[in-house]
């Protein structure tokens, strides 16, 4: 295959990873792969070949994976309305049926089924596992009220024993966001959240959110206001800017804020429209997206 890059060209490409290949080897990255970012048939693969790419390169990846388009097509399919609050699905009885058969019977095994095109590397779980994931029925707080948003989960308890089995086992964990309670109950968590209390509970050098927008904006509307993209916050910036946040942005941007206080140095949010955005995040020195550190 001819490629426009000239040797020296590409060389330079290969050894600017050099110093990434170093910090990173060995160390835990947490990927939450979104359902926006797998609705492309090309995304799905490069998304796992960029998933592979880095196990070989000596980091230790782990997938959650959201699947929120797919719950919704599903539900559509079978005529059950479904709203969100504050970002959260409003979860009736029948809709976690759905949620959960979706997540782990269908995105689960897809998402496992395109990483192990290039051998027996992942394993998906869910987070009812092993204990992975306990959780304890959430109140959505919409203008300062609480409002019930049925069977959603606030992950109260992360045993990621089995995920750190896998991990030393040399496999890719591919983790859905479905929980237990304590008393049993299934619950509904957002994938966002997920990825964040599995990164903390591993202690991973990043949390990389692959969503279907650039980054976060600093302006952003519904009927298509967009501001620049942040490339850079920290998490008491991040924490005062929570407030103004809509839709999907309010649990991906507490999840970032949760994992850097909880002691992940770096959490992102990327492109995962973009073929290999995660790579170019991981192995490039630009970086893309938006990254949260801690507050000095
Ligand atoms: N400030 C903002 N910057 C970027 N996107 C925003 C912002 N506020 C709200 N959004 C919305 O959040 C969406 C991403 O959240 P979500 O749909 O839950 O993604 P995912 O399925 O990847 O978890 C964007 O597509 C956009 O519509
Ligand atoms: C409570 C809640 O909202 N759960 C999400 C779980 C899936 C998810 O988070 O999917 P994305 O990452 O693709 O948005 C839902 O039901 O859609």
């Amino acid at each position: 295959m001819s490629s426009p890059l000239k040797p020296v060209d590409k060389a330079a490409v290969l050894i600017e990873s050099l110093p990434w290949l170093e910090r990173f080897h060995g160390k835990i990255v947490v990927v939450k792969y979104g359902g926006h970012a797998m609705t492309d048939e090309a995304l799905r693969k490069s998304f796992a070949d960029d998933v592979v790419f880095l196990r070989y390169a000596g980091l230790k990846p782990v997938v959650v994976h959201g699947g929120g388009p797919q719950i919704n097509a599903h539900l559509d399919r079978l005529g059950i309305e479904s709203t969100f609050t504050a970002g959260l699905r409003v979860t009736t009885p029948e809709a976690m049926e759905v949620v959960r058969m979706v997540l782990v019977g269908q995105v689960n095994r897809e998402v496992v089924g395109e990483i192990n095109r290039h051998g027996p590397l992942a394993v998906g779980m869910s987070g009812e596992d092993a204990h992975l994931f306990t959780a304890e029925r959430k109140h959505a707080v919409v203008d300062g009220e609480k409002v019930d948003i049925g069977q959603v989960g606030e992950i109260v308890k992360v045993d990621p024993g089995a995920v750190r089995a896998l991990l030393d086992d040399g496999r890719i964990p591919v983790v859905s966001s479905v929980a237990r309670g304590e008393d049993g109950s299934v619950y509904n968590v957002n994938a966002d959240t997920a990825a964040a209390a599995l990164a903390v509970a591993l202690q991973a050098q990043k949390l990389i959110m692959l969503t279907d927008v650039e980054g976060l904006y600093a302006k952003w509307s519904p009927d298509g206001e967009r501001g620049e993209v942040i490339d850079r916050i920290t998490a008491d910036e991040l924490a005062e800017l929570l407030p103004t946040l809509s839709s999907g942005m309010i649990p991906k941007m507490e999840a970032c804020l949760t994992a850097v206080r909880g002691g992940v140095p770096q959490a992102h949010v990327l492109d995962g429209r973009m073929p290999h955005s995660l790579l170019l995040e991981v192995f490039t020195d630009e970086g893309v997206g938006t990254m949260v550190l801690p507050t000095p």
